[in-house]
C-alpha cells in the first residue's frame, strides 16, 4: 500500500498581482495534511473521502479509459490528478491497474468549518504524488509541480497555481506565476513528458530560509469569502481602472522584492516593512475594486498584532479567512492569542512544514 501526504499553505504576500503572469507571491506550507493511499485492486476501484463519504466513487476498467458514473461527484482535482498521472504513467509504458484510493484531510476541521489552507491544491499534489508512487514513476519535485499544477489548472481554470507550489516544495518560497496562456497551447502542441521537461515561461520558485528570530502567527476570523468571485471581481476592475491596477502591480511586486531581500539578509525589519507595504498596496486594490478584502474583524487581528510589534495583514483572497502576523520571535504568541480569543478570533496554532523527501 501507497501512503503520501502533502500540506496546505497560506499566503504571506503578493495575493492577486501573483495571478499576473511573473508577478511573485510569498507563501508559506503548513503542517496540516491530506493523505492518501493507494493500494492495488482487482476486479473495480473506488475513490473514498473521509471528508466526503456520502460521494464514495466506484469505477471499472475498459483499456485505458476509467468508467464510472459521472453525476454530482465532487471528485474533480482527485480525477484530474489521475487522469494527468495516468497520462503520463502510459507515455512511460507502464499499464493501467485497478485500485481503491483513499482520501483523508486536516484541512477541514471535523466540524466542518474550512479554514481556507488550500484544500484543493493539497489534494491534488496528494494525488499525484500517490500515483506517481503507485505506477513506480520517478518525478522530482519540479515534475510534481508541474504535474499537479496542469491537473489543478484543468479543473478551475483560473488563478496563479502558487498553493500546488507551496504544497510540492514546502517551507517558505518566492513564487512567480508562469505563463498559463502558454500552458494551454503547448498542451495541445507537446506531450506531457515533453511539458514537464521544458522550462515553463516566467515560471520561477525560490525556497527562502527565515530569519531565526521570525516568528509566524495565524489567526482564522471564519466568514470564508469565494476566492475565483473576488479573483474574477478583480479581473474586471483590471479593464475598467487599467492606471490603477497597474500602479497596484508595481506597488505589489517593489513589496515583494523588499520581503525577498529581507529573507536574504536575514532581516526581520525588511519582511515586516515589505508586508506591511503589502497590506496598503491591498488596500488601494480593495478601494478601486470596491471589495472588502480586510474585514472589521481582519483589522482587529492585525492591530492586536501590531499592539505586540507585529506586522499583519490579510492571507490570500481575503473577505474574512486567516490573517497573519510576522513579529519577534521573543513575543510569546499566548501573549497575542489571548486578545484575539477575547475578540473571537481563533488562533491556529500551526507551524512551518519542510518537505524533506
Ligand atoms: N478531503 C477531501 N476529499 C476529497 N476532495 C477534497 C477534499 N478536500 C478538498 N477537496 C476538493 O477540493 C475542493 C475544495 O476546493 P476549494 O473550495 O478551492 O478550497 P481551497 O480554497 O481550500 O482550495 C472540494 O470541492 C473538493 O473537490
Ligand atoms: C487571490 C489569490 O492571489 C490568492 C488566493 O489565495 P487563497 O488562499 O485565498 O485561495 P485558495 O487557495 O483558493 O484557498 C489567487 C491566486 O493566487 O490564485
Amino acid at each position: 500500500m501507497i501512503e503520501v501526504k502533502a500540506p496546505g499553505k497560506l499566503y504571506l504576500a503578493g495575493e492577486y498581482a501573483v495571478v499576473e503572469t511573473g508577478y511573485p507571491a510569498i507563501l508559506v506550507a503548513l503542517n496540516q495534511f491530506v493523505r492518501v493511499s493507494v493500494e492495488a485492486s482487482k476486479d473495480y476501484g473506488s475513490i473514498i473521502s473521509r471528508q466526503y463519504q456520502e460521494d464514495s466513487l466506484y469505477w471499472r476498467r475498459q483499456g485505458n479509459q476509467m468508467v464510472f458514473d459521472n453525476r454530482d461527484n465532487p471528485f474533480h482535482y482527485i480525477l484530474s490528478g489521475i487522469k494527468i498521472t495516468e497520462e503520463y504513467a502510459r507515455l512511460l509504458g507502464k499499464e493501467m491497474l485497478c485500485y481503491h484510493l483513499k482520501i483523508d484531510s486536516d484541512l477541514d476541521s471535523p466540524d466542518g468549518k474550512k479554514y481556507g489552507l488550500g484544500s484543493s491544491a493539497a489534494v491534488t499534489v496528494a494525488t499525484v504524488k500517490a500515483l506517481c508512487a503507485f505506477y513506480e514513476l520517478p518525478v522530482s519535485k519540479d515534475q510534481l509541480f508541474k504535474l499537479a499544477a496542469i491537473a489543478h489548472f484543468e479543473v478551475q481554470g483560473n488563478g496563479s497555481l502558487g498553493d500546488i507550489a507551496a504544497s510540492v516544495y514546502g517551507g517558505f518560497l518566492a513564487y512567480h506565476s508562469f505563463d498559463r496562456t502558454w500552458l494551454t497551447l503547448a498542451r495541445k502542441k507537446y506531450s506531457l513528458t515533453e511539458i514537464i521537461e521544458l522550462a515553463w515561461p516566467q515560471l520561477q520558485i525560490e525556497l527562502l530560509e527565515p530569519p531565526e528570530n521570525l516568528s509566524l502567527l495565524i489567526g482564522w476570523t471564519g466568514s470564508p469569502a469565494s476566492t475565483s468571485h473576488l479573483v474574477d471581481a478583480v479581473g474586471l476592475k483590471k479593464a475598467e481602472k487599467q492606471r490603477l491596477y497597474t500602479s497596484f502591480l508595481t506597488q505589489s511586486k517593489q513589496c515583494l522584492e523588499l520581503i525577498i531581500q529581507g529573507f536574504h539578509e536575514n532581516s526581520l525589519t525588511l519582511i515586516q516593512d515589505g508586508l506591511q507595504q503589502n497590506r496598503h498596496a491591498l488596500a488601494d486594490l480593495a478601494g478601486f475594486s470596491k471589495l472588502e478584502i480586510e474585514t472589521p474583524k481582519l483589522s482587529r487581528l492585525i492591530q492586536i498584532a501590531e499592539s505586540f510589534g507585529g506586522v499583519a495583514k490579510s492571507s490570500g483572497a481575503g473577505g474574512g479567512d486567516c490573517g497573519i502576523v510576522v513579529l519577534n520571535k521573543q513575543i510569546p504568541s499566548q501573549q497575542v492569542y489571548t486578545k484575539w480569543l477575547a475578540e473571537g478570533i481563533e488562533p491556529l496554532d500551526l507551524q512551518v512544514h519542510n518537505v524533506t523527501e
